[in-house]
């Protein structure tokens, strides 16, 4: 259904990676890579290849897909290229990534979303997916060129107008409609816009304490609701971004329940599963994000609901801002937090290392789940012979330390600056190249 494929080759050689440990369990194997797939696994596998990748330890999972990045190319390559977004996400063991489309110009036409492809490839670091808007320069007001943008070399299936809300129902179950019909998915930033005005902070105790606008939990909720019964009345299908609120997880394990049309998908961002607004005492607008960090309560929901799969995925909202559009007082900055090369570790520590997910249950999250959602045929397979040869190698035992100076590309707004993190992505294969190694990455044509 992916319209132009991609090339399953990317002439990497055989590249051998020695003594991996598929799911993080059972003995160590080697690993063969040859013509983009996996042609061999086994204990001490007697072959010569073109380069041997020495991966004592390493979990090795399929490739990470990530349904939600700002990339901001084009219009604020200041903030993040294309070039830049795919260093990241190759670092933090992605071999897919969904642009979002708020860009400037929107991604609301064919143009915009074959540039944006086109420039993945030429990067050729991970799979570049743009995501279409749903509606014409993200206004709310009529349907982007949906079928143009499905139908182009793009071939896009996800649709979003994240980093605003669709607000009419009409164009919600329109939306839904028309993209059911060649199986896309209309992706959902959820939060009603009456009941947020001038938000800045989760509304509670300690947005009331430190005088900011506050953002309840039911401008999530309500909206969310809504369009489960547009998804169901319609038959189309439903993601809904950045869950941040356990009232929704509580509304979407009822939904589930049930016996509807239709198809609802949910995802969940790191820093909603670590992060609470309490650090907002700071007044620091890394914290700043949209939907806001909330409370305790919310964050152990999420974790239950990742855990139970109530929520599908992680995807990770990565949202990188320019300096002056950060590093300023709070009410002037823009909503947003780096993600792609923390979020592995995030998950580790929020929910591997608390006994709610084992390494199966990360590739699930982190791969499988979200490559279903966007009907992706050739990523979040599983780790045999013959599957396509997208994978991370995850050093469990790594730890490190966040600086956002260190990440890639300019902006540097991570909320885990300064943490001690657990577990690192060690490296990252995509179409059978190696994309990123011990920190580097290795761009087509010559390493780094
Ligand atoms: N998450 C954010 O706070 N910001 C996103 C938009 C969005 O995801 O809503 C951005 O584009 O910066
Ligand atoms: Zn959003
Ligand atoms: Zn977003």
């Amino acid at each position: 259904m992916n319209g132009v494929e991609r090339p399953t080759e990317e002439s990497g050689g055989r590249v051998l990676l020695r003594s991996v440990r598929p799911y993080g369990t059972g003995d160590p194997v080697d690993l063969l890579v040859e013509n983009g797939r996996i042609a061999a696994l086994g204990a001490d596998l007697d072959v010569e290849a073109d380069r041997v990748v020495h991966a004592e330890g390493a979990v090795a999972l399929p490739g990470f897909v990530d349904l939600h990045t700002h990339l901001r190319e084009p219009g604020r390559e200041d903030a993040e290229t294309v070039e830049s977004g795919s260093v990241a996400a190759a670092l933090g063991g992605y071999t897919a990534v969904f642009a979002m489309a708020n860009t400037d110009p929107v991604a609301d036409n064919a143009i915009v979303v074959e540039h944006v492809r086109r420039r993945g490839d030429e990067v050729g670091l991970v799979d570049v997916h743009p995501v279409g808007a749903v509606t014409a320069g993200l206004g709310g007001a009529k349907l982007a060129e949906i079928g143009a943008m499905a139908r182009s070399s793009a071939a896009v299936r996800v649709f979003s107008d994240d980093g605003h809300c669709v607000d009419d129902p009409l164009l919600v179950r329109r939306a839904l409609e028309y993209t059911g019909a060649f199986g896309g998915v209309v992706a959902q930033h959820a939060q009603d816009p009456r009941l947020t005005p001038g938000a800045q902070a989760h509304e509670g105790g300690n947005a009331a304490r430190l005088g900011l606008a506050g953002w309840p939990a039911p401008a999530e909720e309500s909206v969310v609701a809504r369009d489960c019964m547009l998804a169901g009345h319609t038959g189309g299908s439903l993601h809904v971004c950045h869950v941040s609120s356990a009232g929704t997880a509580d509304f979407l394990s009822w939904w589930r329940s049930r016996d509807v049309r239709g198809r609802v998908s949910a995802e969940v961002t790191p820093h909603h599963l670590l992060l609470t607004d309490e650090l907002l005492e700071t007044y620091d607008p890394r914290y700043k994000v949209n939907p806001p960090l909330r409370t305790d309560d919310d964050v152990r929901g999420l974790r239950e609901a990742l855990a139970s799969g109530v929520i599908d995925c992680v995807a990770t909202d990565h949202a990188p801002h320019a300096e002056q559009d950060k590093d300023c007082e709070w009410s002037a900055a823009r909503p947003g937090m780096l993600g792609l090369q923390t979020a592995l570790s995030v998950l580790v520590r929020g929910m591997v290392r608390p006994g709610l997910l084992d390494w199966r249950g990360v590739a699930r999250v982190l791969s499988e789940a979200p490559a279903r959602i966007a009907g992706l045929t050739d990523q979040g397979r599983p780790l045999e012979v013959g599957e396509p040869a997208n994978i991370a190698l995850v050093d469990p035992e790594g730890e490190w330390t966040v600086h956002g100076t260190e990440l890639a590309g300019t902006a540097v707004n991570t909320p885990f600056e300064g943490m001690v993190l657990p577990a690192r992505v060690f490296a990252t294969i995509s179409r059978g190249r190696v994309t990123a190694l011990d920190g580097k990455v290795e761009p087509r044509g010559g390493r780094s």
